[in-house]
């Protein structure tokens, strides 16, 4: 903390810099000596000013009537009352024409649905400009608002200046510069930019520029206690709002316009609605910034129903509404995660203007390299997982004589080819492979699989954690309660960041780097994985800590403090750890399980890389099971919508042939065109070698269709005569893959042994180019009742020789790898020979409650022999590059 150190000039010159009147701040040094912190709160606790007393009027002495400053006079200062003017009061000539002042102004304004009265009314006193009175006021105080405030054409150049002397940037990026600009345009403004890339300058940079107030809505206490931490540290006055505050004379002296930035949850605005109209009678807002913007929609990943009420803001903070207000308030909403229709969602909810301006950046992360693997994810598996990461931190520590391990992963130790894509599933055992046929892999809406536990309303409290108001997970760690502590900007080196390199060749020179050791975030979907996790890693010297919202507060805001000081290497963490994160080193997010959307993915893997270095982004899942939405309270509604992005996140794990960086960018509206990133394992390990499966696609659309047909037939017949009641009610369940699959390998000894995992990959694919489609109202993470296309019945009906030529997808890849006893018709007659096999075979047989049929010799069988010996050959080749 800075502030004690430093001479009375200096102290003055912060003071100024972050918003308080000159003379105010010569007063308050004068007062209690050249220490920033004591001076603020000498201004903020002092100068005579009682509370707000339900009007825009301050009560001053006629020493705080000078001392308040070039802004702020009123006529009344004979009785000791002033009021800050209007800033374009000083500057605009009155008659110039309004953006959105309507013809029927009312005298009252809103607030939700009752009429108040206007404060304007309450203050009939002309304003007495005292210009001249002070020398060397702030930059800030002078410039205000733009045109009025003549910010004039080199207000970047002004910016530049606040940059450098709060943040130490030499210059905005263009997005924040565009972002700027339609404010001081009076325009409301929707800005989407990746993760890290600096949204919160958008919103911090106007409240300097024009000295008056911006509001900013967050969802959760902690990231505002965060960033408010930070701005106090660059001498930028602010203070966060809610009933998380812990000291109640906060959102008074918020109301009197004392901070610069408000950071208030929507929560606590909706009821703050009529102070702040005060406020921007007073002080003045400049802008009611939104942040994290997803939360209003829908369709976003984190709803939060509070911040679809933020729709009166417009009402009430608009020109037509307030008459001192010349425009309406601008609003800007920011987003590092947003669909299209989660963007148009946005847009409605808060009724932004027509004339809204919308500023997107790329939503690539050049320095990211994601990669999928698998993972059993069982405890037995950590010691395969986690080896490589246990090398990173501990295993110097580990031969200095550290603790010793319970038990010795080294062995376990995978190669690098144990991952999804291209040649990978080197290690994949036997025990693995018999899950993909587990029935609990079906069962998406009742358990989560590992567990096969049911979801209840007791698994939600105790296993997961989960978003819904502000003060969930408020752990914010340090002591803010809304004084400045204005360190430099530079005394801490978590400014250095660099751009990452975004040209093909240096990002090859990127990857050609280490990776640095830097901090992990390894997020866990349930809270008792968080401590096994961290349990073993610490077993091995690692320093780790878990993070859930269910440990003690004292234990997570020390995980928090350890982490930002770097002297904890790993964090174990359910959902509940990181919203808004801004630490640069941060080298790998490790997700171990499958995340809910690729939205919380990409928001929670952006946690990585700020710093513009190269980082990881691992995802670790079980390939033989399908992802379980975990539990919440849901509507109908809301369910499919989970369910939808469940699935489209799914398709990202799957994937073993596109850019991965292409799939998230252009999951958000991007077009990534023909980039790769060049990093991610698919683009490092290519994809997996094309199959030819026409014959297995053929086989299974005849299976649908045939299906398809007879069950239309018995829908339109009427006629009890063609067909018995029992025979109509068959038809009317729905056969769904698994049924399928089971009447395909009854009727071909060629595909007696494939499993299950395999033809869904096979479905999805086909799925995918619109062969067949879900036939079921539900949605589900994985077509599960198929249906026929009219493109998938051509495709049955064409005569061509073309084939079907795919790339396996990472659990077809992985069921591949399932060591076979036999590779070809006459192979698998032999297998019958074979005591183990047989056995095998009848118990399959049994467990499905089939009598064994006798093999049936197919003419398909020399096309069959040839491409399951092509599968073999692959399945080789994959070794051998590995
Ligand atoms: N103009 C700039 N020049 C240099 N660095 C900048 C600039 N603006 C922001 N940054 C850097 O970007 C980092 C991330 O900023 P910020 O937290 O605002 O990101 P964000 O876009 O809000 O991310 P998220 O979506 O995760 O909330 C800051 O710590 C800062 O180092
Ligand atoms: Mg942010």
């Amino acid at each position: 903390m800075g502030g004690n150190d430093v001479s009375s000039d200096q102290v003055i010159k912060k003071l100024i810099e972050m918003g308080f009147e000159h003379s105010n701040a010569i007063e308050a040094v004068k007062a209690v000596g050249p220490s920033v912190d004591d001076a603020v709160e000498y201004v903020l606790n002092g100068c005579g000013r009682n509370p707000l007393s339900g009007t825009a009027s301050f009560q001053c002495s006629s020493r705080d009537l000078k001392s308040l400053g070039k802004r702020v006079m009123t006529s009344s200062q004979s009785k000791g009352e002033i009021r800050q003017s209007r800033i374009w009061e000083h500057f605009q000539p009155t008659s110039k024409p309004k953006r959105s002042r309507g013809n029927d102004v009312s005298d009252g304004v809103m607030s939700g649905s009752k009429v108040l009265p206007s404060p304007v009314e309450e203050h009939k006193e002309p304003i007495l400009l005292i210009d001249n009175q002070f020398e060397n006021v702030a930059e800030p105080s002078q410039v205000c608002c733009s045109e009025e405030l003549n910010i004039g054409t080199n207000w970047e150049s002004k910016v530049n200046g606040l940059l450098r002397k709060h943040f130490g940037y030499s210059s905005l990026k263009s997005f924040q510069k565009e972002a700027l600009a339609a404010l001081l345009a009076h325009e409301d403004c929707l800005v989407l930019a990746a993760t890290g890339s600096g949204k919160s300058l958008c919103f911090q940079i106007p409240a300097l520029l024009t000295g008056k107030v911006v509001v900013v809505v967050s969802p959760l206490i902690s990231l505002m206690h965060d960033q408010c931490l930070k701005l106090s540290k660059h001498g930028v006055s602010a203070c966060f709002l809610g009933s998380g505050q812990p000291d109640s004379s906060v959102e008074q002296k918020a109301m009197r316009g004392m901070y610069s930035i408000i950071y208030v949850c929507p929560e606590t605005i909706l009821r703050l609605i009529k102070p702040l109209q005060r406020l921007a009678e007073s002080r003045g807002i400049t802008l009611f910034a939104i942040d994290e913007a997803h939360c209003i929609s829908k369709w976003g990943h984190d709803f939060r129903p509070d911040y679809r009420r933020l729709s009166v803001l417009r009402e009430n903070f608009s020109a037509r509404n307030l008459k001192f207000l010349k425009y309406d308030i601008p609003i800007m909403a920011l987003t590092a995660t947003a669909t299209v229709q989660v963007r148009q969602d946005i847009l409605d909810s808060l009724c932004m203007s027509k004339k809204r301006k919308t500023v997107v950046t790329s939503f690539f992360r050049p320095n990211l390299r994601f990669s999928v693997k698998h993972s059993r994810k069982s405890v037995s598996s950590y010691s395969t997982d986690f080896c490589q990461l246990i090398d990173v931190y501990a295993r110097k520590k580990k031969v200095d004589g550290m603790k010793q391990p319970l038990v010795s992963h080294e062995s376990h130790c995978p190669s690098d080819s144990d991952k999804v894509s291209g040649s990978g599933f080197n290690d994949i055992q036997n025990s693995d492979i018999e899950e993909s046929n587990d029935e609990s892999s079906e069962k998406e809406n009742g358990s989560i699989p590992s567990r096969g536990r049911p979801m209840s309303v007791e698994y939600l409290e105790n296993e997961v954690d989960v978003f819904q108001s502000a003060e969930d997970w408020d752990v914010a760690y340090g002591e803010f309660s809304g004084q400045v502590h204005c360190e430099e900007w530079n005394s801490h080196g978590s400014m250095e960041t660099i751009d990452p390199p975004n040209k093909p060749e240096e990002r090859l020179r990127l990857l050609q780097e280490p990776l640095e050791q830097g901090p992990t975030i390894i997020y866990v979907p349930t809270r008792k994985e968080t401590l096994s996790i961290a349990k073993y890693l610490c077993e091995f010297g690692v320093k780790a800590a878990a993070y859930n919202a269910a440990l003690p507060k004292s234990h997570l805001r020390q995980v928090h403090k350890e982490f930002h000081e770097d002297s904890l290497q790993v964090v174990v963490a359910t959902m509940a750890f990181g919203m808004g994160i801004d630490k640069l080193n941060v080298r790998r997010i490790i997700h171990y399980g499958w995340p809910q959307s690729l939205e919380a993915y990409y928001q929670e893997a952006g946690r990585a890389g700020r710093d513009g270095k190269l980082a990881d982004c691992i995802l670790y899942v079980n390939l033989s099971r399908m992802p379980t939405l975990l539990p919440s309270k849901r509507s109908e509604d809301q369910a499919k919508r989970a369910y939808k992005m469940l699935s489209d996140f799914f398709r990202y794990g799957m994937n073993t042939s596109c850019c991965r960086a292409k799939i998230l960018v252009e999951y958000f509206g991007e077009d990534f065109g023909d980039k790769k990133c060049l990093f991610c394992d698919v683009c490092v390990d290519g994809p997996p070698k094309m199959l030819d499966l026409k014959e297995e696609a053929n086989i299974l659309m005849q299976m649908i269709a045939a299906r398809y047909a007879e069950s239309s037939f018995m829908d339109c017949s009427y006629d009890d005569s063609l067909c018995s009641v029992t025979e109509r009610q068959k038809f009317l369940v729905k056969p769904n893959l698994r049924a399928f699959v089971n009447k395909i390998r009854e009727q071909s000894q060629k595909f007696i042994t494939t499993d299950l995992l395999w033809w869904k990959g096979l479905a999805r694919i086909m799925e995918a180019k619109g062969y067949i489609r879900e036939g079921d109202d539900k949605i589900h993470v994985q077509i599960k009742f198929p249906e026929p296309t009219k493109r998938g019945l051509e495709f049955l009906q064409s005569e061509s020789d073309k084939g079907f030529h795919v790339y396996p997808e990472a659990d077809m890849l992985y069921s591949m790898r399932k060591p076979r006893a036999y590779s070809s018709f006459s192979d698998w007659g032999k297998g019958w020979a074979n005591p183990e096999i047989r056995r095998q075979r009848l118990d399959k047989i049994r467990s499905s409650n089939r009598k064994p049929r006798k093999p049936r010799i197919r003419k398909s069988r020399k096309h069959f022999s040839d491409t399951s010996t092509s599968r073999v050959r692959i399945s080789a080749k994959i070794s051998q590059k590995k």
